[in-house]
C-alpha cells in the first residue's frame, strides 16, 4: 500500500545535478519504495529535464534558489559551488507529508530503505571526515515551516561554517553528535565513497552491507565516461577515481541508461505532466503532478493554508546572503526547443559512447555553471597536457579535501619519491 504522506525528497539546481536525482528516482522506483518520491528543483532546471523527471518522479517541485554565497568557508573545502546547497533547507517547506528522507542527488540506493522512516528528525550518518558531525547526503526530518523559517534564521545569523547546508545543518541540530544515539543511522545508509581509500579494510569487512554509497566530493558519476556496450566506466584517461568505485560507478551508470530509456519508451503515451502553480507564503512552487507514476495525494496544496513562512528576499546577513530567484518559468512558448514534445528520440539512434543519444538531447542545455564541472565534464576531450594539469588539479582538491590517496598516489613511497625529486 503506498504511504501517501511520508516521501523521499532530492534536490537538483541544474540539469548537471538532475542526472543524478534521475538516478534517485529510478533507484527508489525500482527496488519498491511504498513511499512517495519528490524532485525538487530551481529555475535553471531545463524543460527537458524536469519532463524526464517527471516521468521518475511522483512530483517535481519548483523550489526558490537560496545561496549562501560564501566564498571564504567553500574555498576551504574547494567547493566554490556549494552555496546553492542552501537550497536543501526547502525540504522542510514540504509540509504535505509529515515525515520525509533527503537523499543527496549522488547517492546511488541499493535496495529498499523504507526502513529509514523508523527514525525520527534529525537522524543521519556520521561525515566521514568529522564524524561527530553528521554527513547531510542522507538525513530523516519532519516538515514543518516553523522549522524552515528558523532554519533561515539561523543562517542569517551565524552563516554556515563551510558555507554549505551540512555546515549550517550541524550547527542547528548541533547535539546530534551526543544526545541520542537512536538518531545515528548505520554508516551503510551513507556509505561516503571516500571511505572506500581512507579505511579500505572496513570497506572490504562491511562494504557488502551497504544500503545507500555516496559520491561525495568534486568528482561525480556523471563526470565519468561510459561505454555503454562494454559496461565500462573511465575517467577521461582510462582510470577510475578508485578501482574499488568501479562496480559502484558502472551501476550508476547502468541506472542513468535505463532511467534515459524507460522514459521514452511509451512515447505514444507520453503526456506533459499537469502543472500546478501555488504560491505558499511568499514561496512560489510548481507542482508537476506526474498522470503516471504519482499515486494519488488528497490535497497536496493544503500547504498553502498553514502557510507563516518570512519571505528568504525580504532577508538580508553580511554572512548568508539568501538569493530569493523568480520562482516558476513561463510555460514554454510553442518550438520552443527546451519543450518536452521536441524530446522523441529518432528511432534510429544508435546508442553512443556516453549514456545514447537520448541523454545528449535531454541534457543538451546542461550548463552548471561551475568552469570545475564543466572541465570535468569535457575531461574526455582535453589534449594529453591539459589532461595531465587537470588531474594535477583533481589530485590538489583530494589533498586538500583530507582524501589523499594512501594507497595509491599518496602512498608514502610515491610522496618520498616526490620529495626527493624537489629536494634535489
Ligand atoms: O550545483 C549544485 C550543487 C549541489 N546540488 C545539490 O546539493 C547536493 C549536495 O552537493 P554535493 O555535490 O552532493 O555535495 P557533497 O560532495 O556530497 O558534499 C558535502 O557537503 C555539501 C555542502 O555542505 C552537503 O550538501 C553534502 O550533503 C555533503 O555530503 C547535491 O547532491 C545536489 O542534490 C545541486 O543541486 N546543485
Ligand atoms: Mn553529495
Amino acid at each position: 500500500m503506498p504511504v501517501t504522506d511520508q516521501a523521499f525528497v532530492t534536490l537538483a539546481t541544474n540539469d548537471v545535478y538532475s542526472k543524478g536525482a534521475l538516478v534517485v528516482g529510478q533507484c527508489l522506483r525500482q527496488h519498491g519504495t511504498s513511499r512517495q518520491t519528490v524532485v525538487m528543483v530551481t529555475q535553471q532546471v531545463s524543460q527537458s529535464a524536469r519532463a524526464a523527471l517527471a516521468h521518475v518522479f511522483c512530483e517535481v517541485r519548483e523550489v526558490n534558489m537560496l545561496d549562501s554565497l560564501d566564498c571564504a568557508h567553500l574555498n576551504m573545502i574547494g567547493r566554490p559551488e556549494l552555496g546553492v546547497t542552501l537550497t536543501k533547507l526547502c525540504c522542510w517547506t514540504l509540509i504535505e507529508y509529515t515525515k520525509c528522507v533527503f537523499l543527496d542527488a549522488d547517492t546511488l540506493v541499493l535496495c529498499n530503505v523504507d526502513e529509514l522512516f523508523d527514525y525520527d528528525e534529525l537522524s543521519a550518518a556520521p561525515d566521514p571526515g568529522w564524524p561527530d558531525c553528521f554527513n547531510s547526503g542522507v538525513f530523516v526530518f519532519r516538515p514543518s515551516l516553523q522549522t524552515y523559517d528558523r532554519l533561515l534564521r539561523w543562517a542569517e545569523e551565524h552563516g554556515s561554517f563551510d558555507g554549505g547546508d551540512q555546515g549550517l545543518l550541524n550547527s542547528f541540530f548541533s547535539d546530534w553528535a551526543t544526545k541520542d544515539i537512536s538518531k545515528h543511522l548505520p554508516f551503510i545508509y551513507n556509505l561516503s565513497t571516500i571511505a572506500v581509500y581512507t579505511y579500505l579494510p572496513a570497506f572490504q569487512q562491511y562494504g557488502r552491507t551497504a544500503k545507500i554509497v555516496h559520491f561525495l566530493g568534486a568528482v561525480k558519476p556523471w563526470h565519468c565516461k561510459y561505454e555503454r556496450q562494454m559496461r565500462k566506466v573511465s575517467l577521461g584517461d582510462g582510470s577510475l577515481p578508485h578501482p574499488h568505485l568501479g562496480p559502484f560507478l558502472s551501476l550508476w551508470w547502468v541506472v542513468y541508461c535505463q532511467s534515459m530509456d524507460s522514459s521514452f519508451t511509451a512515447t505514444d503515451t507520453w503526456q506533459e505532466p499537469v502543472q500546478e502553480h501555488q504560491k505558499v507564503g511568499s514561496v512560489e512552487v510548481t507542482l508537476n503532478k506526474n498522470p503516471h507514476y504519482a499515486p494519488h495525494v488528497e490535497d497536496p496544496l493544503h500547504i498553502a493554508k498553514a502557510s507563516t513562512l518570512t519571505a528568504p528576499n525580504e532577508m538580508s546577513s553580511p554572512t548568508v546572503k539568501l538569493l530569493c530567484q523568480r520562482t516558476y518559468p513561463e510555460d514554454p512558448s510553442p518550438g520552443d526547443e527546451d519543450s518536452a514534445s521536441e524530446l522523441t528520440p529518432p528511432q534510429d539512434s544508435p546508442p553512443s559512447e556516453e549514456g545514447g543519444a537520448i541523454e545528449s538531447r535531454i541534457f543538451e542545455s546542461s550548463q552548471s555553471g561551475d568552469p570545475m564541472l564543466e572541465l570535468s565534464d569535457s575531461i574526455s576531450e582535453l589534449p594529453v597536457h591539459l589532461k595531465a594539469k587537470e588531474d594535477d588539479l583533481r589530485h590538489k582538491h583530494r589533498w586538500e579535501e583530507g582524501r589523499a590517496d594512501y594507497l595509491g598516489e599518496d602512498a608514502f613511497d610515491n610522496i618520498k619519491k616526490k620529495l626527493d625529486r624537489f629536494l634535489k
